[in-house]
């Protein structure tokens, strides 16, 4: 099932297995390794993403079905349950990549994945699940704090789906990485004074939960056992906040030895419960199944109509390297819009590989990216291919996407040379502009062709749903001697902070309808 395209999972996808693309940094890698951080002295993305997604998950009533993963931590930052800049940080971090195809919900829970995977240098690969949904607004309160008693620390894990012996088990697991920080909790770590100020981002005086910080181990459990614990939530000089020793005791102490006398138990006792966390969501929120990378994917690709009456097709594959075996043998097999076999094309090889490694061991197969510039008689057209690769054994296989073929539709495409992303002002505001030429295959059976660019329905939230903004293209000309006709269109935002959301372009009319969807600003030429 795990075919080509699939808008739920395509993008989260791309983010979870593609570190280091061609095309875009790299989500993983600021967490890869665990200790290095853009952040102040004390603080890791990696530890911050694993806080972030528990404080979200924290609220959930799993009686009730409501709550979980649902990014609702980013209305409730200014409660006294959620203090510090990580919240912010993650915020901040994830946000450009929210998009209609990737919630901002299902990014925390990403970034949970790659906190655990990166600080455990890829010991623990939480498996991924698309699909989470994205609050609107605040939900109600209820992330345990330190100061509360053992009695509410138990209710709130019920309250949350995990019992008495999970609860420890899940504390242990999210206080192996990062610490109390001085800044947010004086309480508990006091700050010194004069407070130290070293390094461009300044000190935020962290005691780290124990020596290895950066480590997603079971340490902190052996440390706790053998009282030697540096974890200010254990052994704080603040008997009320010592919230972790509280809940460590909670079985007498049974788990947490057992968690501290071997790695692996640790490990897979840590795997289950924080995939069972990422995965809290109301019973009305279907997940889909765990992503796995697909083997051969189309990764870009654009079709642009020529005056010789032919199309050009540039395609760009992303391949697992172990199908090639060492070598480069791809050949892409068009199929017209007919069904017909068209002649084959092999990579554009020069200067056009580049492989993808994944930051941390096991989090999945490394890739290669091919090239392909593919012409075809406009008249001929494409409408889908299937890739023949040879392996170093001289092994061919046909990857076919489950069967069908993949889908590639040249009815309606953008042409990104006739496109342009600008600005303009407007009573004194910068707003940005896009116009957009696409060619039309057998226009007139189209009554509305648009271009569609999603916003957030409201400016002013931290987040909000996504509405389709439309501006309708006019036709500008016929190709000659093919059956395309350019149409034109503009849209301008409406607020200086809009996003650039990719863009479709949206045929309909009464036999049907065909589009180009979620196409890259980056591909439009800038101007002035
Ligand atoms: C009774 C339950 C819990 C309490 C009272 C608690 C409390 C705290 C406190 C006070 C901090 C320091 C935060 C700061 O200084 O900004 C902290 C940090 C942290 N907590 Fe918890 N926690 C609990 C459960 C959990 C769970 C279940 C997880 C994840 C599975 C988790 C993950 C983390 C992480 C990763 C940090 C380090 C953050 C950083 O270094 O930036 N906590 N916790």
């Amino acid at each position: 099932d795990n075919v080509w395209p699939n808008e739920a999972t395509d993008e989260l996808e791309k983010m979870l297995f593609e570190q280091q693309n061609p095309f875009e940094s790299s989500l993983a890698t600021f967490a890869v390794p665990c200790s290095a951080s853009g952040l102040a002295i004390g603080r890791g993305f990696g530890a911050e993403w694993i806080r972030n997604a528990y404080h979200d998950m924290a609220t959930a009533d799993v009686q009730a079905g409501t709550g979980g993963i649902d990014a609702s931590i980013v209305f409730e930052k200014d409660r006294p349950e959620n203090p510090g800049a990580g919240f912010q940080e993650t915020l901040d971090f994830f946000r450009p990549r929210y998009t209609t195809r990737s919630s901002l919900a299902d990014l925390f829970a990403m970034g949970a994945v790659f906190g655990v995977g990166g600080c455990s240098n890829g010991n623990i690969i939480l498996p991924y699940r698309a699909g989470r949904v994205d609050a609107t607004g605040p939900g109600p309160s209820g992330v345990p704090e330190p100061q509360e008693d053992l009695a509410t620390h138990t209710a709130k894990f019920v309250r949350q789906g995990f019992n008495t012996t999970e609860m420890i088990a899940l504390v242990a697991c999210g206080h192996t990485v990062g610490g109390v920080h001085g800044v947010d909790f004086p309480e508990i770590v006091p700050n010194p004074q004069p407070p130290p100020v070293t390094g461009p981002f300044g000190n935020d005086n962290t005691v780290f939960f124990d020596t290895t910080t950066s480590n997603f181990d079971n340490q902190v459990a052996k440390e706790f056992v053998a009282n030697i614990s540096q974890n200010p939530l254990a052994f704080g000089h603040n008997e009320t906040t010592r919230s972790d020793f509280r809940i460590f005791n909670a079985d007498g102490g049974d788990m947490i030895s057992r968690m501290a006398e071997s790695l692996d138990f640790f490990s897979q006792t840590c795997a289950t419960l924080l995939e069972r966390m990422i995965n809290t969501v109301p019973p009305s929120v279907k997940l889909t199944d765990v992503l796995q990378p697909l083997p051969v994917k189309p990764r870009k690709w654009s079709i642009d109509v020529n005056a010789d009456k032919t199309l050009t097709v540039s395609l760009t594959l992303r391949i697992v390297d172990t199908l090639l075996g060492g070598g480069i043998q791809a050949l892409v097999k068009p199929v017209s819009r007919t069904g017909a076999a068209l002649p084959a094309t092999s990579p554009v090889v020069i200067g056009n590989i580049s492989t993808s490694t994944c930051d941390y061991p096991n989090c999945g197969p490394s890739f290669v990216y091919l090239d392909y510039s593919i012409n075809i008689p406009a008249e001929q057209g494409i409408s889908s291919f299937t890739v023949d690769i040879t392996d170093g054994s001289g092994k061919t296989t046909t990857y076919n996407n489950g069967g069908a073929g993949f889908p590639l539709s040249d009815v309606v495409q953008p042409q990104m040379s006739l496109s342009t992303q600008t600005t303009k002002t407007v009573n004194g505001v910068t707003l940005q502009q896009l116009n957009v030429t696409a060619a039309v295959y057998n226009a007139d059976q189209y009554t509305n062709i648009s271009l569609i660019v999603p916003q957030p329905s409201n400016f002013s939230a931290t987040i909000s749903p996504w509405v389709a903004e439309v501006a309708p293209m006019k036709a500008s000309g016929k190709i000659a001697g093919t059956n395309y006709t350019l149409y034109t269109g503009s849209w301008l935002a409406s607020d200086e902070s809009a996003p650039q959301h990719p863009f479709d372009v949206l045929a309909t009319g009464p036999q049907g309808s065909a589009s180009s969807t979620f196409n890259s600003w980056g591909d439009v030429p800038f101007v002035l």
